[in-house]
């Protein structure tokens, strides 16, 4: 079995245990669900750097990334860096993350924050926005077609932006729909963890120009920016390249300021 095969299993085994935890119509009573969310989509339109820069404690494919760093002072970081959004890992088993992480970073920076999570159920979209994202994650290899139009569908009446994730051909065919804003294609595969950007330069064209284009993961230079963009790429989506250092905001900071 794979590891995202492995992933979905246990994430099924922990909603359904949350469910029968916290009732799905406490997150409607939450501050954060009355709040005005902030477009991620919107702000990469009109981004110069269209930096998304994410946290992330541990994965998978690496194990250990940062275990000293906390997440007040990377949010506060990134934001300080001139990223033009955050993410934010919660899922606890592989990724080391909390759901209390993105309430953490929401109360730390005003940056549009996409919960970074396997979405197997509305449950999560729900809890997504009780604890104070703006973006949701969908990831095509563990959805089919009818889910993410439900799931997106659902998303969008919160008034939360939608990033579909893709890693083939074949996901991105069955995936594009109206209800989502941002295409993002993962140069990992998930299966594997072979990662390569010819993945994201392969599949640019076949995206329609209506969705903004993300690339993620395996970007660590500056280098890797300039050969995406001309594939009409907007956004970029890094975590480890910062995550790995002391100070993840200052390489983000450094980062930034020489793409400028
Ligand atoms: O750390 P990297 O290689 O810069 O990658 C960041 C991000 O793209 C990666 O964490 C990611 C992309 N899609 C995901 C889906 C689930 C978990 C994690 C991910």
């Amino acid at each position: 079995m794979n590891i995202l095969d492995k992933i979905v299993i246990d994430k099924r085994k922990e909603v359904d245990l949350k469910k029968e935890l916290i009732p799905i119509d406490i997150f409607e009573r939450t501050p954060y669900f009355e709040r005005k969310t902030i477009s991620l989509s919107k702000k990469l339109r009109t981004s110069q750097t269209g930096i998304i820069a994410e946290f992330k404690r541990k994965s998978p494919s690496k194990s250990v990334i940062n275990n000293t760093v906390n997440i007040e002072d990377v949010a506060m970081g990134y934001e300080h860096a001139g990223a033009c959004g955050m993410s934010v890992l919660t899922d606890e088993i592989y990724f080391g993350g909390f759901l209390d992480d993105l309430i953490i970073a929401r109360e730390n920076c005003s940056l549009p924050l996409l919960r970074k999570e396997f979405i197997i159920d509305e449950y999560q979209i729900l809890e997504a926005k009780g604890f104070g994202a703006d973006v949701i994650l969908l990831i095509a290899a563990i959805l089919t077609k009818a889910e993410i139009k439900q799931f997106s569908e659902l998303a969008k009446s919160l008034n939360l932006d939608v990033l579909l994730e893709v890693h083939n051909e074949e996901e991105l065919h069955k995936s594009i729909m109206p209800s989502l804003d941002m295409l993002g294609v993962n140069n990992r595969n998930l299966k594997t963890f072979d990662v390569s950007l010819e993945t994201s330069k392969t599949l640019s064209t076949l995206i329609p120009n209506d969705f903004v284009k993300i690339s993620e993961s395996g970007i660590s230079s500056i280098e890797a920016i300039k050969e995406l963009k001309p594939y009409g790429y907007q956004g970029f989506l890094i975590g480890e390249n910062f995550m790995k250092t002391n100070n993840p905001g200052a390489s983000a900071s450094q980062f930034i300021k020489s793409l400028l």
